[in-house]
């Protein structure tokens, strides 16, 4: 059973961070956000996301991970607090608006058209340079190139696909448009094992493309395993965060995760 194993008023920041020197390429600073009326889901909580480096984002069901995110692209406004590209507020910026900065988002649960193609799906991630046909062929053939899969299915209909090969459509989609950070909600959830591991293979790869990544995960041991940087959130407000290996070296935080993983398997 999961206990909570601290609970200090303050965040325990485990060790310098990853990358610490450079500047978040996203943040949330103080951040309170609510959805209905003034019950705050998040209190006062703070992100960074550091350019070159996979942020992961875990804690208990409900603590808040997927508000964060949300909040992060723009899909909630913070009552109080803000969100910085590149150390500028933008706080209130719509979320069509974030791709214009090179921010990507793939989203919790399926969101493909699974009556079209996997090419026409492709085709409306281009759509707001859809008039520049060289364009387009130029960022299908590049996806098709980064996912072969994709091109041997480019005319079958993308809800005829195996949830996996969806998973890898809606990467794809993403990274036609040559972002610079991809925002990740819970990227296997209700995916095979087998696939899983090859989404999380693929992920892990993405800062070599220099692509920043911010994983949110309920998949604790994977989403440990290939972050550079963690945030551990309980309740809506920060409760640790440090480099990974801050984490490994830590015996008291790696047995707060292993009881985490220990509690997902027992489940
Ligand atoms: N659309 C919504 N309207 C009202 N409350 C919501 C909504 N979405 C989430 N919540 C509440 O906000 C809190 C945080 O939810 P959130 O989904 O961000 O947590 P999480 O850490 O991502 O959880 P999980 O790991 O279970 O996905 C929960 O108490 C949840 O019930």
């Amino acid at each position: 059973m999961h206990r909570v194993v601290r609970n200090e008023q303050q965040p325990k920041q485990a060790g310098p961070a990853a990358g610490a020197l450079a500047p978040p390429v996203l943040e949330l600073r103080n951040v309170d956000v609510a959805y209905h009326g003034d019950i705050r889901i998040l209190q006062g909580l703070s992100m960074a996301v550091r350019p070159g480096l996979i942020t992961g984002v875990i804690g208990p069901n409900g603590a808040g991970k997927s508000t964060a995110l949300r909040t992060f692209y723009g899909l909630l406004k913070p009552v109080v607090g803000d969100v910085l590209i590149d150390g500028k507020a933008v706080t209130g910026m719509p979320p069509w608006r974030f791709i214009e900065h090179g921010i990507a988002l793939v989203p919790q649960g399926r969101s493909l058209f699974n009556e079209l193609s996997v090419e026409d799906n492709l085709r409306l991630a281009c759509w707001t340079f859809r008039r520049d046909k060289a364009r387009v062929a130029e960022a299908l053939d590049r996806t098709y190139a980064q996912f072969p899969m994709l091109r041997e299915r480019r005319s079958q209909a993308a809800g005829a696909m195996s949830g996996g090969q969806q998973r890898f459509l809606e990467l794809g989609r993403a990274l036609a448009l040559q972002p610079r950070a991809v925002l990740l909600d819970e990227p296997t959830a209700m995916i095979a094992p087998k696939a899983a591991s090859e989404i999380y293979e693929f992920v892990r790869e993405l800062p070599r493309q220099g692509i920043t990544v911010l994983l949110v995960d309920q998949n604790v041991r994977q989403c440990v395993r290939i972050s550079d940087h963690l945030y551990v959130l309980e309740l809506g407000r920060n409760k640790i965060d440090g480099s990974a290996q801050a984490f490994s070296e830590d015996s008291s935080l790696r047995d707060m995760i292993a009881e985490w993983i220990d509690y997902r398997i027992d489940a």
